[in-house]
């Protein structure tokens, strides 16, 4: 039996569809995501918190969903926004139909709106606050006041709320996934070497940054995200990873002080998304709210050094303006959409950050080269 939802921007916007997912409400950030496929990573991915995500691929859901493709241990963005999603999925992957994986977690959803009105809203207006809800009790009024009550994303510290409680290790590598045995992989180092120790802050961090270390022979050790500097020193870690994760990362005071730490340590550090913003900032950079951000898993990125152009996977709402860089800090990376900063290298440290998806997850790999380049930052450390 459908049941009705609606979607409503804190401008007014009405969009009324039917309930894919749980019943009952939820506010957030409406972002829009142009990816194509891997609609499963994108709702596990804890860079998603507080955001409701339109998907602007008109079928979502074809191929179900199964455990692999999560990002991390349960939906995280607030709700799913869709055009269509199909009668009968299909996928010899597939152990549980989107609908009914929405309805375990208790996340709302709605299908049936116009997609494509909603991310023009959002491309002209610039991101907006919304709220969804579904189920037989909907109120459109009470709706419009929770879009318009909902604080917004910036000066949010999220990273906190979404790293792990204790310190855990990491082992499984993609090789995993890639062989369907899920299990325990770390290719081994090179002839004579001893694998790499590699401390990883988790903000909020996506599974396969984890898998892409271990398959490059990296032991690799989880924090909290409020974790001090020494704590992490004390492990004598090879390098320091800066994951992904959500919210404005202007006042994760705690982060930034730990990383202006390690810098003073000459520890190698590798930034992704909120992690290179946190560098940025580290650095003596400002970060700022993009007028929609970038999500998607076709942006071209230019490398500055060689003037490659590589496709990348993208999700994010702020960026380190590149007019506020240091002299010590080099921009490395520019997106091809906008011209923002999508790259920087510190010039006196083995410390670098990229703002687009190098572990991708789902999108291209053009990329992953960024994690050999970490590597070899930290073996040169240890030479
Ligand atoms: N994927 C991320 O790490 C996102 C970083 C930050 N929350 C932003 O929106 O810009």
């Amino acid at each position: 039996m459908t049941k009705p939802a609606v979607l409503v921007l804190e401008d007014g916007s009405v969009f009324r569809g039917t309930s894919i997912g749980a019943d009952g409400s939820s506010v957030g950030e409406v972002v829009f995501n142009t990816a194509m496929s891997g609609y499963q990573e994108i709702l596990t991915d804890p860079s998603y918190l507080r955001q409701l995500v339109t998907l602007t691929y008109p079928h979502i859901g074809n191929v179900g969903t199964n455990p692999e493709d999560e990002e991390s241990t349960r939906i995280q963005a607030a709700g799913l926004i869709i055009r269509d999603l199909p009668i009968q999925p299909s996928n010899f992957r597939m152990q549980e139909r989107l609908d009914d994986y929405l309805r375990r977690h208790g996340v709302v959803g709605i299908a049936g709106i116009d997609t494509r009105r909603l991310t023009r809203r959002l491309r002209e207006q610039g991101a907006q606050n919304g709220c969804l809800m579904a189920g037989d009790a909907i109120d459109e009024a009470a709706a419009l006041r929770e879009a318009r009550g909902f604080p917004g994303l910036q000066g949010m510290d999220l990273a906190r709320l979404a790293s792990t409680p204790e310190a855990y290790p990491w082992t499984q590598g993609v090789w995993a996934l890639e062989t369907g045995h899920g299990g325990h992989c770390a290719s081994s180092p090179p002839e004579g070497q001893r694998p790499l120790q590699v401390v990883a802050y988790d903000f909020g961090i996506k599974r396969n940054i984890l898998r892409m270390l271990v398959s490059r022979g990296c032991h690799v050790t989880v924090v909290p995200a409020q974790t001090p500097a020494a704590t992490v020193l004390a492990l004598e870690p090879d390098g320091v990873f800066l994951s992904n994760g959500p919210g404005d990362p202007e006042p994760c005071d705690y982060a930034i002080a730990a990383i202006r730490t390690l810098l003073e340590a000459d520890m190698p550090l590798f930034g992704i998304c909120l992690g290179h913003q946190l560098l940025g900032l580290a650095c003596g950079a400002r970060t700022q709210k993009m007028k929609f951000g970038h999500h998607g898993a076709n942006h071209p990125v230019q490398d500055l050094a060689t003037g490659a152009v590589m496709i990348s996977s993208q999700n994010h709402g702020f960026a380190v303006d590149e007019q506020s860089l240091p002299v010590h800090l080099e921009a490395t990376h520019r997106s091809l959409f906008d011209g923002s900063l999508q790259g920087i290298r510190h010039r006196d440290r083995r410390a670098f950050g990229f703002q687009g998806h190098p572990e991708a997850s789902p999108g291209p790999h053009d990329l992953a080269p960024l994690f050999d380049h970490f590597i070899e930052l930290m073996r040169t450390r240890q030479d």
